[in-house]
């Protein structure tokens, strides 16, 4: 399998198509997957799995899931038109940006507190998403830390998520920083949806924020971080471990810190990271321009897949507009509603250059742990690349597969 910047070999090309053709050559001694290949139903089964808080966590979107809603319901407003006669056997899934090459076009999503829906959380998603060749975004609430990631992680691609503390913590936000280029970070994805988190009626119904938990989920690299534990002390005269909710709920404050930075806070960050920054949670023309103005390196097209401000747009709808408008100047990743490979087509299509999948793989981690999230990234690629065989579309390249390739259909 290729990692980054290898040269992409035939076998690669065909990986994706293998997985199908296995299951029809073994028939039925092929080892079925832990769970269906019907995408639709893996929200579904998932909830069977998960404790009501859990998967009222992972389903739960803001308000009325109004946006959540038009996320889902944008991919179906396109089609992607099918050409005869044309030789696109096995097509070339790879994508380039900020001159590495990555061997598929699907990222996973940063999402946090993984351990609430299997206990080996992150550990898992970040083996399977090396073993498939798929970059990998480590949240910022994670319930495993920066290092035991890059361990798991291994020789895979992998950025970190940074949910931005205010300029009083400059000093922990550095700290995080640095251990996350150490640890083979190399680029640094900046949530800007997130400051404060959504009006979410499910969690607020069950009482739930996994922050606040007697057990303190997703606050690990916070407790493993020596500036913030040296700042607990300083301000409560104990440690950490002496009192874990005081300390998670100072974590959580940290990290979401109820205001939101400046477009001017930026050359901070740019100050203090040396690699590659792409600012996630775009959502129009002139903040995508006022990111290239920043001399941002890219921007994540999301709403956060509805979890945060309700009664908003579709993520999809405002993608080729921002595409239109800044593609040539800034790299253009997208997410927020990607439930099958037609609508990975379709975002790469209208102009992202890869795909960030969300609860797909969080309800594949709490089927079946690493297994569970290498089969739904098998089935997203696969999929992929068998819609794009069949429309005869050979690659995902911008050049080959673009808004030409789509018809509007409502
Ligand atoms: C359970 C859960 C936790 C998430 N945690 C984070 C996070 O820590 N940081 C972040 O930037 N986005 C987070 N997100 C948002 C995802 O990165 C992504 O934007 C969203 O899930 C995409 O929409 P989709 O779920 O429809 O694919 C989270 C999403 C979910 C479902
Ligand atoms: O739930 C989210 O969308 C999110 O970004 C998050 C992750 C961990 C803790 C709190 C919020």
């Amino acid at each position: 399998m290729a990692t980054n910047n290898t040269a992409i070999t035939q076998a690669d090309l065909e990986a994706p198509l293998a997985y199908e053709a296995e299951v029809y050559r073994k028939g039925l001694k092929f080892e079925r997957p832990p769970f269906t290949f019907q995408t639709t139903d893996w929200e579904p089964q998932a909830k069977e799995v998960l404790s009501a808080s859990a998967w009222g966590y992972v389903y739960g979107s803001a308000g009325q899931r109004e946006t959540h809603n038009k996320n889902l319901a944008a991919f179906k407003k396109w089609g992607i038109i099918p050409n005869r006669l044309v030789d696109a056997n096995y097509p070339d899934l790879s994508t380039t940006l900020f001159g590495e090459k990555f061997q598929s076009p699907i990222a996973i999503a940063p999402v946090g507190v993984q351990k609430i829906f299997n206990p080996e959380g992150e550990i898992a998603t970040a083996t399977a998403a090396s073993k498939e060749g798929v970059l990998y975004i480590m949240s910022s609430a994670s319930s495993t830390s920066i290092e035991d990631v890059a361990k798991a992680n291994g020789e895979g691609p992998r950025w970190y998520q940074l949910y931005w503390p205010s300029n009083e913590d400059n000093d922990i936000t550095i700290s995080i920083l640095e251990r996350a280029k150490k640890a083979g970070f190399t680029v640094l994805v900046v949530t800007l949806d997130t400051y404060m988190l959504g009006w979410r009626p499910s969690d607020m119904n069950n009482g739930y924020n996994p922050f606040l938990r007697p057990d303190s989920i997703g606050v690990e690299i916070g407790f493993t971080d020596p500036v913030f534990q040296r700042k607990f002390k300083l301000k409560h005269g104990k440690d950490i471990k002496e009192d874990l909710g005081t300390a998670a709920a100072e974590w959580a404050r940290t990290i979401f810190p109820g205001r939101s930075h400046g477009w001017d806070n930026l050359k901070f960050l740019r100050e203090n990271w040396s690699g590659p920054i792409v600012l996630k949670g775009i959502q129009t023309i002139t903040d995508a321009q006022r990111a290239v103005a920043a001399g941002m390196d890219g921007i994540v097209v999301s709403n956060h897949g509805g979890r945060q401000q309700d009664g908003g747009p579709s993520s999809l709808e405002q993608l080729p507009k921002i595409a239109r408008a800044v593609g040539d100047k800034i790299s253009i990743l997208f997410d927020s509603g990607v439930r099958c490979g037609a609508d990975i087509a379709k975002a790469l299509a209208l102009g992202a250059s890869m795909v960030l999948v969300g609860r797909p793989y969080v309800y594949g981690l709490s089927l079946g742990g690493e297994e569970g999230v290498r089969h739904v990234l098998k089935s997203l690629a696969g999929e992929l690349s068998c819609t794009l065989h069949l429309a005869g579309i050979p690659g995902a390249g911008r050049d080959i597969l673009n808004e030409d390739c789509l018809v509007r259909e409502v």
